[in-house]
C-alpha cells in the first residue's frame, strides 16, 4: 500500500516466525506485522556478504525495479529497512511456495499446468517488457505459488533495464541462460523469451534441454541449439517451444503471440 511504501519500517514492527527457505545471502521468514498483523515474508541479507561479493548495486537496482511493478503473477517488494550489519526485504507472501519443490515432487508438470503456468509467465514477463524491464533470472527456483495456485515470478536481484551487457560473473547453473548470455553479447527482452522456452521444456519433460556436466558442456549444447525433445511430447508443445528456443533473438515468438498458440488454446484456462 502507498503507507507502506513512505513508512521507515524497523525490526521491531514484526513478529518473525518460520523459516520459508534460504538463499545465498541470507534466509527469508514468514513475518507479521504488528499493528495491522499483516502476514509478509521477511528476507534477511547480511551486508557484509552482498559487499564481499560486490552485488549491493544489483540489490539497489532491485529495489528501485521493483518498487513499480504491480502484477499479479509478480511477487511485490513492498519494502526494505536495514540495521548495522543486515538489509531487510518486505515481500508478499506466497503462501504455496517454492514452484521447484512442487517440480521436484511431481517429477513434471502435466499439459494443463504446464500450459497455466507459460500462460501467466508470459503475462508477467509481457508486463515487465512494456516497462523495458529484464529479469534475466527467470528458473524454477525463482518462481512461487500464490494461495490460488498461480504463479509468481520472484526476485529480481539480475534484472535490468534493456538493452544492456552483462558485466557481474554468472554463477550457478548456465541452464536458463540464451547463447546471447552465455557468449557475453550484448542482450535485450528477448532473453527471458529464451528462458520461457527453457521452463516449458523443464515442465514437460523433468529436466532443461541443455542439462550437461558441467559449464562447457551446458555452454556448448546452448551455443549450438541443441534440442533434442524425448518421445511422448505433442506435437504443438514441440512446435511452441521450437519457437521460443530460437538462437537469433529476433526470430524467437513475441510474448503477446503466446496466449494465441494452438497448445496454449487447448491447455489453459482463461487464454483468450
Ligand atoms: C520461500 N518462500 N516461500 C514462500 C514465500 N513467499 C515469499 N517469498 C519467499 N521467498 C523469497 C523470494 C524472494 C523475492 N525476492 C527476492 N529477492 C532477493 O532475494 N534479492 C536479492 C538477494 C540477494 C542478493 C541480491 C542482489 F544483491 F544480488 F541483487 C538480491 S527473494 C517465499
Amino acid at each position: 500500500s502507498a503507507a507502506a511504501a513512505g513508512k521507515q519500517w524497523s525490526l521491531n514492527d514484526f513478529e518473525i516466525g518460520k523459516p520459508l527457505g534460504r538463499g545465498k545471502f541470507g534466509a527469508v521468514y514468514l513475518a507479521r506485522e504488528k499493528s495491522t498483523h499483516y502476514i509478509v515474508a521477511l528476507k534477511v541479507l547480511q551486508k557484509s556478504q552482498l559487499l564481499k561479493a560486490g552485488v549491493e548495486h544489483q540489490l539497489r537496482r532491485e529495489i528501485e525495479i521493483q518498487s513499480h511493478l504491480r502484477h499479479v503473477n509478480i511477487l511485490r517488494l513492498y519494502g526494505y529497512f536495514f540495521d548495522n550489519k543486515r538489509i531487510y526485504l518486505i515481500l508478499e507472501y506466497s503462501p504455496r511456495g517454492e514452484l521447484y519443490k512442487h517440480l521436484q515432487a511431481k517429477g513434471r508438470f502435466g499439459e494443463r499446468q504446464s500450459a497455466q503456468y507459460i500462460l501467466e509467465l508470459s503475462r508477467a514477463l509481457g508486463y515487465c517488457h512494456t516497462k523495458h524491464v529484464i529479469h534475466r533470472d527467470i528458473k524454477p527456483e525463482n518462481l512461487l505459488i500464490g494461495h490460488s495456485g498461480e504463479l509468481k515470478i520472484a526476485d529480481f536481484g539480475w534484472s535490468v533495464h534493456a538493452p544492456t551487457s552483462r558485466r557481474n560473473t554468472l554463477c550457478g547453473t548456465l541452464d536458463y541462460l540464451p547463447p546471447e548470455m552465455v557468449e557475453g553479447r550484448e542482450h535485450d527482452e528477448q532473453v527471458d523469451v529464451w528462458s520461457l522456452g527453457v521452463l516449458m521444456y523443464e515442465f514437460l519433460v523433468g529436466t532443461p534441454p541443455f542439462e550437461a556436466e558441467g559449464h562447457s558442456a551446458t555452454y556448448r549444447r546452448i551455443s549450438r541449439v541443441d534440442l533434442r525433445f524425448p518421445k511422448g511430447l505433442s506435437e504443438d508443445a514441440k512446435d511452441l517451444i521450437f519457437k521460443l528456443l530460437q538462437k537469433d533473438p529476433r526470430k524467437r515468438m513475441a510474448l503477446d503471440m503466446i496466449p494465441n498458440h494452438p497448445w496454449i488454446l487447448r491447455n489453459a484456462r482463461g487464454a483468450q
